[in-house]
């Protein structure tokens, strides 16, 4: 019998590829599933003229695509991970999370080849709490300027010269064919990644089986596992997009590292701490790396 699943997607370039992407994985293991794309915008889709953290967080981008599946208009929801706020709201799970893609932060400019390269007071344009502290505690000179939209408007805004050079995520970049607008893949070291950047994960609705047996196999054990510490990490900080905050898990034969890291814009305060242990502790790592950064004075800092 041909059954028919619907994906709730917002309709960014990004969003709607990566709702694409799921889109196909499905088809390909189901010929007899149809899959449609229920498109929608979101509160965070369309307020644009003001900085994120003073409108409501990350959530505004998830929020309509909840009510769509509580309305039974759609039956799952495909969100950057990144977008992702640490508490999934009651009635609802995070079903599967794929495989990541390069998680790390891009530098993009169409003059200058990497953050170093850049000149003294240079403008650079990024909208995230995490990357604007972690920016100026590399080069305290250069002139952050407030970026927002989606990634075309971004690097439309660069093109048109309203800043020197701008910071994205490779992922989106690379999912959207556009790889070659990376002229420095910035590393940890420099720049550490936000909590689940890179990684694309599936909503559903709490304890829809018939769901979670279909969408198993699109599940990436390893993104599964670095993502859980990162959350779990995230979560008992009780970090939002209003504080900067970043937090990145590798796994190697079992071992999984999580680095994690708390910042204050206004005073430049990073404190940036590591731990490790076996991948099944994943998100119990989580908890250990964000009680060792509270017990250092995570809280204050994320005051100011
Ligand atoms: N809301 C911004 C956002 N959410 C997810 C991505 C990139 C894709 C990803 O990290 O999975 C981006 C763009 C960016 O940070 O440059």
């Amino acid at each position: 019998m041909n059954k028919t699943l619907r994906i709730a997607t917002r309709q960014s370039p990004l969003a709607l590829w990566q709702a694409e992407y799921v889109q196909t994985r499905l088809e390909k293991l189901y010929p007899n599933l149809t899959v449609v794309l229920v498109e929608m915008s979101t509160k965070g889709d369309q307020i644009l003229n003001s900085p994120l953290p003073k409108i409501g967080g990350k959530g505004l981008f998830i929020k309509e695509l909840e009510v769509s599946m509580m309305k039974g208009m759609a039956d799952i929801a495909v969100h950057s991970m990144k977008d992702v706020p640490y508490e999934i709201p009651q009635g609802f799970e995070l079903g599967a999370i794929l495989k990541r893609e390069n998680p790390f932060d891009a530098f993009v400019s169409n003059d200058f080849s990497s953050i170093d390269d850049l000149p003294q007071n240079a403008k650079v344009g990024t909208c995230s709490m995490r990357r604007i502290v972690q920016l100026k505690a590399i080069r305290p000179d250069l002139k952050i300027l407030d970026l927002r939209g989606n990634i075309n408007t971004r690097l439309k805004k660069l093109d048109e010269g309203e800043f020197d050079g701008i910071i994205l995520a490779c992922a989106g970049l690379i999912r959207l064919g556009l790889e070659d607008r990376i002229k420095q893949q910035i590393s940890d070291q420099q720049s550490l990644p936000a909590i689940g950047q890179g990684a694309v994960g599936i909503e559903i609705r709490e304890n829809d089986t018939g769901i979670l047996k279909l969408i198993k196999p699109l599940i990436d054990v390893e993104t599964t596992y670095r993502i859980s510490a990162e959350r779990a990490m995230n979560a008992r900080l009780e970090g939002g997009c209003l504080v900067p905050i970043a937090g990145f898990a590798l796994v190697n034969n079992e071992q999984i590292t999580l680095t994690g890291l708390v910042g204050n814009v206004d005073t430049g305060v990073i404190l940036k701490e590591q731990v490790l242990g076996h991948v099944s502790q994943a998100e119990t790592l989580g908890v250990e790396l964000a009680n060792k950064l509270i017990s250092l004075g995570a809280k204050d800092i994320l005051k100011g």
